[in-house]
């Protein structure tokens, strides 16, 4: 056992409903002082043949067992979940560095949310009879079998669960592979879920790095389903490695996604939601990076940008009045700080920030804007993961979709402008999977999310992850005698 922030974790793999160590460890750490945390069990092949196996034979009895029971499940892993509330919390944050208060008050209450979510929406999932030439047609929703869930490191249990409660919702069994650098949250989990009565082998846990554990997972012939967060290049490797079986894909990967700032615009509210895009240090999928705003306002939007974000409170996550933590690692902080400095030397000039924090040392970056970088930049271009924001001025509506639409990735798109008019002509026009106006990060789990263009492949949230998730059945009856 291992204890962090006062929490005993466990550092195996959970498999059938055992602890299982391996040979290998590998060391987490802690991007708060980069301290060692637990020395976690390296999986690969053979744990993945174990998990998989664990799951296919777990599998045809928790497809028949009915909704009601299923839900009933999931409800009681979301209460152990807010039983543990507090220590989930500590454990994230000690675990990647993103803020307490927002595990607190938000992330692990949204993890919560996620499993009482799909149990209930399974509860009515449904679509009505029709009838051709008197045949009645009835859709069945029929779980799939194994899914293979990789998730990352920047929201590591909100996004793992968004995904493992969908995908048991809908009958199936579940082999999830966190990322390494935040492994600890998921083996909570497996110790929530099997208190709260999954059966075993429902759900599994194999921890260990990106190729050695996901590689084998995703290239695994009785894997049905393979649901993916990360990034670009990783997806690319894994449709390769679903390829010979053709297995189904979703990919929730990277974006570039822009702000619009309208000169009609709530100035106020623009700028906030620029500054909030500086949240949990920019390791946020959906942020905002590309601020686009309306020449006329520029130097005003600018002066109160530089002024409120000057007063984001950079420091330790674990207290309650830090707004911005650490980023998660050093590898993950030379990346960033690479973009920055390429950056300037492509020509952009950074109003604030540029490199890392130096009083605080450590893993902490400045939160950053550029301006000024020329068209086709790198930084105009890639995406981050940092807390780096560009700045880049539009005089037209069509340039404004122009440069909005201007990149490979199409995940999010916020607008700030006061005329709905405006919004609606805009919005019809961007290529993005979400789009925020005048308000950000508003989830509804209903809503389909995910990503266009190489932001991603397919859609998840209510009736759409359980489309993904189910082998839909379409049965033709024709009339009975009478
Ligand atoms: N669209 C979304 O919902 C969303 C949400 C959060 C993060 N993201 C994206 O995730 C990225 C950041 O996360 P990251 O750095 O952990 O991404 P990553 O692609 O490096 O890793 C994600 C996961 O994939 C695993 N992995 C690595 N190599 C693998 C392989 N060969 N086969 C199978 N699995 C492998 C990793 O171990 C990890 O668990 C960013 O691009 C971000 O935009 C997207
Ligand atoms: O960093 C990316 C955050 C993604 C958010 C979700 O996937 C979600 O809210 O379900």
């Amino acid at each position: 056992m291992a204890t962090v922030a006062g929490v005993a974790v466990d550092p195996g793999h959970w498999i059938g409903g055992e602890r299982v160590r391996s040979a290998g460890t590998f060391t987490d750490v802690s991007p708060i002082g980069e301290t060692p945390l637990a020395e976690i069990a390296r999986g690969g092949a053979a744990e993945v043949d174990a998990a998989v196996a664990a799951a296919h034979r777990a599998f045809p009895a928790w497809a028949r067992t009915s909704r009601d029971e299923r839900a009933r499940l999931l409800h009681a892993v979301a209460d152990g979940v807010e039983k543990r509330i507090e220590e989930l919390a500590q454990v994230e944050t000690a675990d990647n560095g993103a803020l307490i208060r927002s595990h607190r008050r938000g992330v692990m209450p949204r993890v919560a949310h996620n499993f009482r979510f799909f149990a209930d929406w399974l509860l009515k999932l449904g679509h009505d009879d029709f009838e051709t030439r008197g045949h009645t047609n009835h859709v069945s929703w029929d779980p799939a079998g194994v899914c293979a869930l990789i998730t990352p490191w920047n929201a590591p249990l909100m996004l793992a669960t968004w995904k493992i409660a969908p995908a048991l919702a809908a009958g199936n069994t579940v082999v999830l592979k966190p990322a390494e650098w935040t492994p600890l949250t998921a083996s909570l989990l497996a110790d929530i879920a099997a208190e709260a009565g999954l059966p075993d082998g429902v759900f599994n846990v194999v921890q260990g790095y990106g190729a050695e554990v996901g590689g084998p997972l995703t290239a695994h012939p009785d894997v049905r389903r393979i649901s993916f967060t990360g990034s670009v290049p990783t997806a690319r490797t894994i449709a390769a490695a679903a390829a010979p079986n053709l297995t189904p894909l979703s990919l929730e990967l990277g974006g570039k996604s822009p702000l619009l700032v309208f000169a009609d615009a709530d100035l106020d509210l623009a700028v906030d939601l620029a500054v909030e895009q500086y949240d949990n240090a920019g390791q946020v999928c959906l942020a905002a990076t590309r601020l686009l705003v309306e020449s006329s306002i520029a130097d005003e939007f600018t002066a109160r940008f530089l002024e409120k974000a000057g007063r984001i409170r950079q420091g330790d996550p674990r207290e309650e009045t830090t707004d911005i933590g650490p980023q998660i690692h050093r590898r993950h902080l030379e990346r960033v700080d690479g973009f920055v400095q390429r950056a300037k030397a492509d020509g952009a000039r950074a109003l604030m920030g540029g490199g890392p924090n130096e009083e605080l040392g450590g893993l902490y970056y400045r939160p950053t804007l550029f301006a000024g970088a020329p068209e086709g930049a790198e930084i105009l271009t890639e995406e981050v993961f940092g807390p780096v924001l560009t700045l880049q001025t539009f005089d037209t509506e069509d340039q404004a979709v122009a440069m909005a639409n201007g990149t490979r990735f199409g995940l999010a798109a916020t607008l700030a402008t006061g005329d709905p008019e405006r919004a609606r002509r805009v919005t019809e026009r961007l290529v993005a999977g979400t789009v925020w106006v005048n308000c950000f990060f508003v989830r509804d789990l209903k809503a389909p999310f995910g990503g266009s263009r190489q932001s991603g492949m397919g859609r998840e949230g209510g009736d759409w992850s359980f489309d993904f998730y189910c082998d839909l059945k379409n049965t033709v009856t024709a009339p009975w005698a009478k």
